[in-house]
């Protein structure tokens, strides 16, 4: 064991709180506990750590065991209600019970109490007290986290739990709770069997606390004189036990909030259809989802030959007008800075408000309070317009670069540039890739950065900086080397440059297959002798590499989603013009060899959109470095498959497909750069073979 530095939340009701914070807290312990109850056991060594059918079953005869020890001669009397409670328990254990297959490793005693949080964060850092661990049926470990919705367990008496005395502000209805728990993990809703879960968990505590009152009778109980309440509260928990098991039903017959199809405001998407399973979204999501798809298609598409006119013009380097009152249209309408991770924003609202509470226009700034795994959902619709990200405040690279003020920034850096970037006042360019070296391999980066006195000194050549054409672009991220001498991977930096210090040289804007991009632009730029205060410098010499590894993970995840959306925009376009166009007597898609293709197409969509979505969720659960290599596959397949699908498209629609008559041309070009930019192909494939090797070896 190891000392771990958080917070103990021993209050379910969470007082002193926030209603978003808590909301935050209960998605974390459902998430954690999802994430327990997914470990392979026998890939991490616990195989043999229990037996593992049979778990309730087991249970019940040893706590009806040691309820029996603890009661009758000499004891204190045995309560003729438990004994009914233990036939009952014996009658009514559910199938699932009985088969090896549903089980996995059982915690034993999931309690809030037992977890620790991060210091700041709402998140999981440790989970403690694992002396009755064991492999078994889980739900007993869901129920256990339930409890507080069924009772309240006080030292010396038991009250009632929040289904009945109130949920407190923020925190889900069991059942939201519990949807959010089965999502996570991939089981199914527990419907009539709950009633047996939460009944034996009530059984189980009574018997525990009846042992301990046993001991304090006999003088040698530990809680000391509060024992002396605990025969009345193992009654009590039994009386609560039988309570339950006499309401009609204690959950719903289906989680809550089951999208339907339209729901999602496309009735024609097969893909989402579905209401229950893995990847099925909470209720504020999918609204969130419609409101951006009607976002879409009120104001973005309407728009899009505009925003090309002015950036194919003289003025390419200026920014629409339009594009301003969108943005303010999107922040009024709550679609503003989804990307912000629930985590992240708690780390900025800490440090931001130095504990006090936020005002509403800066708390707004800060998100929604989605994961990774949600935001998924929402991308992927603004990535069916190369302009409609940067509306939501949602664009490359300025969400990469809030990222890294979000976890890395300290105060003053937040405030300077983190503020006015979630804003949307201001835009940001990552200057890391250098002319002049491979890339690819960040170890050879050289620009220099060198500590003066109370400044650093830049110098270097950088390229392919997108956004630094951009009028709004102030701040640049700038990735260098502080020790040359240093050991590899500590020599990297990475320091914020005000984009007007004197000595930075925009040189000219790159064109990819032609397209420049404006107004955001890729440029080449060149540092001579450019002075930055030495405060500047992101957490510290050195440290460029780490962070480097924060922000590429939800950053490339998102340019995933994102081309979900695009390859969704080529097939909608593709189809539209099959039913439209006659070929040789016939509509294309109408003709068997379109047909075909479309087909595949759809086929690779599916497959790649729920890669994404998985690596979107194991970097919510698991983390950016465990999550790596789902990373690195979606980074793969996602450029690749919307390339096939776009280029798919561009046939059907002929020559203008190939034309800057359809978006599909550019939307084509960028998801090229995918498969370079951020990493090329063989950068991921090599991560993802290193795993699949080291695993062999294990
Ligand atoms: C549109 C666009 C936008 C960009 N935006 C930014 C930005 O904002 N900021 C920024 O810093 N950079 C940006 N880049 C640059 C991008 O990140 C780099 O181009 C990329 O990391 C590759 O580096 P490189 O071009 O130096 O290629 P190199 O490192 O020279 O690699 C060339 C080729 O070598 C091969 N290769 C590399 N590694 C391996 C390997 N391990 N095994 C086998 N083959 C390998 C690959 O085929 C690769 O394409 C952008 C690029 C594009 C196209």
């Amino acid at each position: 064991m190891e000392y771990l530095e958080g917070r103990i939340l021993l209050d379910p009701k969470l007082p002193g709180i926030t209603p978003n914070r808590r909301a935050a807290i209960y998605r974390a312990i459902a998430k954690t506990l999802a994430a327990l109850h997914s470990a392979d056991v026998d890939s991490i060594g616990l195989g043999k750590y229990g037996r593992r059918d049979s778990y309730c079953k087991r249970q019940i005869e040893r706590w009806a065991k040691q309820y029996i020890a603890s009661t009758g001669e000499g004891k204190p009397v045995g309560n003729p209600k438990m004994f009914e409670l233990i036939d009952w328990l014996r009658q009514h254990i559910p199938l699932e019970d009985s088969r090896a297959v549903t089980t996995g490793l059982v915690h034993g005693d999931f309690r809030i109490d037992n977890l620790v949080f991060h210091p700041i964060e709402d998140r999981v850092v440790g989970i403690l007290d694992w002396e009755l661990s064991t492999l078994g049926n889980q739900m007993c470990d869901v129920a256990n986290i339930c409890l507080p919705y069924i009772m309240d367990l006080k030292p010396d008496r038991l009250d009632e739990g929040f289904e009945v005395s109130g949920i407190p502000e923020g925190i889900p209805s069991q059942s939201e709770y519990l949807a959010e728990y089965c999502s996570a993990a991939g089981k199914p809703w527990p419907g009539t069997a709950w009633k047996f879960y939460i009944a034996f968990n009530l059984f189980r505590g009574a018997s525990i606390l009846a042992g301990v009152y046993s001991r304090w009778i006999m003088g040698n109980a530990s809680g000391g004189e509060r024992a002396k309440h605990t025969g009345r509260v193992a009654n009590s928990l039994i009386d609560s036990a039988w309570a339950v098991i006499e309401q009609k039903s204690l959950l719903p017959e289906h989680p809550p909030s089951g999208p339907k199809a339209q729901d999602w405001g496309e009735t024609e998407d097969q893909s989402l259809s579905n209401s229950r399973g893995k990847f099925v979204p909470r209720k504020k999501v999918l609204e969130l989802r419609s409101r951006l798809i009607k976002f879409m298609e009120d104001h973005i598409y309407p728009m899009e030959n505009e925003f090309s006119k002015l950036a194919n013009s003289t003025l390419r380097w200026t920014v629409h007008p339009e594009e301003e009152k969108l943005k303010e249209l999107a922040k009024k309408e709550g679609l503003w800075n989804l990307w912000v991770p629930a985590d992240s924003a708690a780390r900025a609202r800490n440090l931001i408000s130095d504990g006090r509470m936020l005002s509403d226009d800066a708390s707004n700034l800060l998100g929604v309070g989605l994961s990774n795994l949600e935001y998924g959902y929402l991308c992927e619709i603004m990535g069916r317009s190369v302009w409609a990200p940067q509306v939501f405040n949602c664009g490359a690279p300025d969400t990469g670069n809030m990222e890294v003020l979000l976890r890395y920034g300290n105060k003053e850096q937040l405030h300077e540039w983190l503020i006015p970037l979630l804003e949307g006042k201001i835009r940001s360019g990552f200057s890391m890739t250098e002319p002049q070296v491979a890339s690819s391999d960040a170890t050879n980066i050289e620009c220099s950065i060198k500590r003066q006195g109370d400044s650093y000194i830049i110098n270097g050549k950088k390229w392919w900086t997108s956004g630094a054409m951009d009028p709004r672009c102030k701040l640049l991220i700038v990735m260098g080397k502080t020790d040359f001498t240093a050991p590899i991977h500590k020599q990297q930096s990475m320091i914020l440059v005000d984009i007007q210090t004197p000595g930075i040289h925009i040189k000219r804007p790159l064109t990819v297959f032609g397209f420049d991009d404006a107004p955001h632009g890729h440029a080449e730029i060149s540092f001579e002798n450019v002075r930055v205060p030495a405060t500047n410098i992101l957490l510290g010499e050195g440290r460029g590499f780490e962070i480097a590894q924060g922000r590429l993970g939800p950053g490339r995840l998102h340019h995933c989603m994102r081309l979900i959306g695009a390859a969704e925009r080529g097939m909608q376009l593709m189809v539209q013009r099959a039913l439209k166009r006659r070929v040789f007597g016939k509509l294309i898609a109408e003709q068997g060899s379109f047909l075909s293709d479309v087909a595949k197409c759809r086929v690779e969509l599916e497959q790649t959109r729920l890669l994404v979505l998985e690596a979107a969720d194991q970097l919510d659960r698991l983390g950016n470095k465990k999550a790596r290599g789902t990373i690195a596959m979606a980074k793969v397949a996602a450029p690749n498959m919307a390339l096939k699908v776009l280029d798919m498209a561009m046939q059907v629609h002929g020559a203008a497909g190939l034309s800057s008559d359809t978006v599909l041309a550019h939307l084509w070009a960028t998801a090229r750069t995918l498969r370079i930019a951020d990493g090329p192909d063989e950068v991921h494939l090599g991560t993802i073979a290193k795993l699949e090797l080291q695993r062999a070896k294990l």
